[in-house]
């Protein structure tokens, strides 16, 4: 694969972007790397460890002449950090975003971007509950979809371009409206996280009830929650704070689905249970055929050295 980018600044050094720097670099994606953060304890890890080439103290001056400029931060963090850079943005650069959630990125960075900038949103659909400059690695977008999300007047070139970025990281390049995608996202990433905090967190109150039972005695199931539920609590508030519609409508089908559930077991509507879990069975399969599953025992885990998030 052949160099893509001459110079790309990393704005935030957590899981995501040191991911793509490891993967981009194996691949010979990137020239020159530039990279900041907020902390400097961060910054001063992504020195000692050699991810950047050269490590910024602001957003500002990583920007400088960069072709590709990367927003790793927090959904809630993306409008301030474009406000800061853009004055400094190279004409013709491209900037994208790796966020959670695209509609309310959009409307917080686009403002701030001058003309000429290249603005193209996109979301890489892989993560681990990990964050921070050491628990990236070089596989985490193989065989993942990343979602860009442009909007009709992008450049086509500028698209192109950052598509095959993505493509020489592993990563399958699909395109989508930013509505459908943050509809589409609370159905298959951020309801699914809620869930799981709630549950833990029902679990959590209970502790008095059954003691340190529900630790010891914790099941497959429970497991797998508290997995994702040990994920970035700044990084979860603020993409539940930037999707509210999609959230309050699927949470709201989710509310009404439970309560029939909880009135066929109330009734022992057997039938209805096992009518219904055949259902979500064949759901399950269907993901596994169409090669979706990344629930294999070691995926994404015992992989760099990333702080538990939470
Ligand atoms: N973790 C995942 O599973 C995952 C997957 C896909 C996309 N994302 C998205 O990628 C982005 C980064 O997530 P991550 O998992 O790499 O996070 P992370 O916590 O590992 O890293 C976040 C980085 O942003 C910096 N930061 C935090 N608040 C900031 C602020 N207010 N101003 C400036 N910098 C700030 C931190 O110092 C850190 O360097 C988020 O927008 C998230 O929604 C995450
Ligand atoms: O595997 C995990 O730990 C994740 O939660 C990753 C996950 C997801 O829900 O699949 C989380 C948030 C993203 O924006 C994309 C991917």
């Amino acid at each position: 694969m052949s160099r893509v980018y001459d110079r790309v600044a990393y704005i935030g050094l957590g899981l995501i972007a040191s991911s793509m720097i490891h993967a981009g670099r194996r691949a010979g994606l990137q020239g020159e790397i530039v990279g900041t953060a907020r902390s400097a304890e961060t910054r001063a890890i992504a020195a000692e460890d050699g991810l950047c080439d050269v490590v910024t103290e602001t957003a500002a001056e990583a920007v400088k002449d960069a072709d590709l400029v990367v927003l790793c931060v927090p959904v809630g963090a993306m409008g301030a950090v474009a406000e800061e850079i853009g004055p400094h943005l190279k004409p013709g650069c491209t900037v994208s975003d790796v966020g959670s959630v695209k509609r309310a990125v959009i409307e917080a960075v686009k403002p701030h971007l001058p003309e000429g900038v290249h603005f193209i949103p996109a979301h890489p659909l892989a993560g681990t509950e990990h964050s921070g400059p050491r628990s990236g690695f070089a596989e985490l977008f193989e065989n993942r979809y990343t979602l860009i999300v442009p909007e009709g007047d992008t450049d086509p070139q500028a698209l192109a371009r950052l598509e095959r970025f993505w493509a020489g990281m592993g990563a399958h390049v699909e395109l989508m409206e930013p509505e459908h995608h943050d509809l589409v996202l609370m159905v298959t990433s951020h309801a699914p996280h809620l869930i799981a905090y709630t549950m833990v967190g029902v679990a959590d109150d209970l502790r008095r009830v059954t003691d340190s039972e529900v630790i010891k005695y914790s099941a497959a199931g429970f497991r797998d929650f508290t997995r994702i539920a040990a994920s970035d609590p700044t990084m979860w508030r603020d993409v539940f704070l930037n999707n509210r519609e999609a959230t309050m409508e699927i949470l709201g089908r989710f509310i009404e689905e439970l309560m029939r559930l909880q009135r066929a077991i109330r009734k022992g509507d057997g039938d209805l249970l096992h009518e219904y879990f055949t259902r979500t069975r064949a759901i399950r399969r269907g993901i596994i055929q169409a090669g979706q599953d990344t629930s294999a025992p070691d995926f994404g885990r015992g992989h760099g050295q990333g702080q538990s998030k939470g």
